[in-house]
């Protein structure tokens, strides 16, 4: 049987209750859940385009994969969400400034609407 391993830090935004967990640990594997551009504290959306939302974005998975015992270098997969294909290149030009010199595998797809109607969520699959 598989164990699950929720992980939790007050560094990323709450997970809804009985909803969702940030990430979950599975066989060496950390699945992290959608990461909107939250900020941990105040619990809303930040101010700012596309390219500060990105950031927030993967600033917030980074703190779930620390608090995973992962990190960012150790990410395979990412799925990116956005809600208009127009902001491809602006999320890319922040995109790009992580993940170490090896990019993960990674999907994006325009979808109709987003979480609290944001324009970015950003998910991954990292390794321990
Ligand atoms: C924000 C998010 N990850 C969700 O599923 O609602």
């Amino acid at each position: 049987m598989t164990t699950k391993i929720p992980v939790l830090t007050d560094q990323a935004p709450k997970p809804l209750p009985g909803i969702y967990s940030q990430a979950i640990i599975a066989n060496g594997v950390v699945y992290c859940s959608g990461a909107v551009p939250m900020d941990a504290t105040t619990g809303k959306l930040i101010d700012g385009d596309v390219k500060a939302h990105t950031h927030q974005c993967i600033k917030n998975l980074t703190h779930v994969l620390k608090e995973a015992g992962s990190d960012i270098t150790k990410v395979v997969k990412v799925n990116v969400f956005l809600s208009n294909m127009d902001d491809f290149a602006d999320m890319n030009s922040v995109y790009t400034q992580y993940w170490g010199d090896v990019k993960p595998c990674r999907t994006c797809v325009a979808v109709k609407t987003l979480p609290l109607n944001t324009d970015v969520e950003i998910e991954c699959i990292a390794v321990l």
